[in-house]
């Protein structure tokens, strides 16, 4: 009999630290591990931020894996597995993914593939700041197998234990590790392969938020960018990419307002912007955008 190789899923909402944990676990591997990832923006970000760091990337972009790229998810499992038949597989789904309906995939139609287990990381600021939890979140913590509470470093200690309680309401089964930055023991993801029982999903994924991409090869002015973004909440909860500032380029990650910077090679700038009926803000956003542009633009004339 075929065996079947184990996934293991890295799931949960946007911008709660899904790429942060694969950084780790690529930084922590000896040879390259076989990475599937799916992106909501039709531009991939993820992808670039771990290429070439020890890793046989896959990359399903422009949609959800739990739902319209099960197809493309089929044939990059296979081709890892003709290719360079890995001991495992990691996927790591959009944070918008329903992980009930890739568990039925992986385990009753997939048959080179077998489900290892899912982890699921919780943003600690998100949950604190948005107690209202979607379906989709609420969905991440049930399926999971271990939960992740990161983001400790943004919350008060005294809150920490009101939100293990909260998620352990509904899932009395899966450990919960308190982390920062996804800090944790690399064992604790692998080997878990619990017995549970696979349903069909019953509903169609309804996505809840939109996406709209912007390139550029003009350098940005930093603080009219920071301005930008200092005002892009509510509008926007998550954004992500590359801009070139006058003294190199960064890589830009924006969660529920919070922000920050990190040098990164890379091209030329391009941004990809996440939240919930885009379309009424994206003509303002793209207008503010190109004014980032154009001050650089005059700062470089100023300065010749
Ligand atoms: N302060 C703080 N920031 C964190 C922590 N973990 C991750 N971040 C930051 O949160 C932002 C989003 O992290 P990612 O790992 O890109 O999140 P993600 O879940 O992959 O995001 P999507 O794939 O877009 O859903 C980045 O700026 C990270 O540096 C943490 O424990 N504390």
């Amino acid at each position: 009999m075929q065996v079947r190789t184990p996934i293991t899923i890295i799931t949960g909402p946007l911008g709660s630290g899904k790429t942060t944990l694969l950084r780790h676990l690529l930084n922590s591997v000896s040879k390259p591990m076989a990475v599937v990832m799916n992106e909501f923006g039709e531009i991939p970000i993820d992808g670039t931020v771990i290429a070439g760091k020890n890793v046989l990337l896959k990359e399903l972009a422009g949609g959800c894996v739990c739902c319209s790229l099960i197809g493309e998810f089929e044939a990059a499992m296979n081709e890892m597995i003709d290719t360079v038949d890995p001991e495992k597989i990691v996927l790591e789904t959009t944070g918008v993914a329903e992980p009930e309906a890739l568990v039925f995939d992986i385990e009753e139609r997939l048959s080179r593939v077998r489900l290892d287990g899912i982890v699921s990381i919780m943003d600690a600021d998100g949950l604190l700041n948005f107690p209202s939890l979607g379906h989709t979140t609420r969905m991440q913590i049930e399926s999971a197998d271990l939960l992740l509470l990161n983001k400790v470093d943004l919350v008060p200690e005294r809150e920490l234990h009101p939100l293990e309680e909260k998620l352990q309401q509904l899932n009395q089964t899966a450990p919960i590790v308190r982390t920062q930055f996804c800090h944790v023991d690399m064992d604790l993801l692998f080997g878990i392969a619990r017995e549970r029982t696979v349903e069909p999903p019953h509903h169609v994924h309804q996505l809840e938020f939109d996406s709209f991409s912007y390139s550029s090869a003009v350098i940005f002015d930093r603080e009219k960018f920071e301005q930008f973004a200092a005002n892009l909440a509510p509008d926007v909860y998550r954004a992500k990419g590359f801009i070139r500032f006058t003294d190199g380029i960064y890589l830009f990650n924006f969660v529920a307002g919070r922000w920050n910077f990190e040098p990164f090679a890379h091209k030329d700038t391009v941004l990809v912007f996440i939240g919930r009926q885009l379309a009424n803000a994206k003509e303002l956003m793209l207008n503010r955008l190109r004014a980032c542009e154009e001050a650089a633009t005059l700062h470089k004339v100023d300065a010749s």
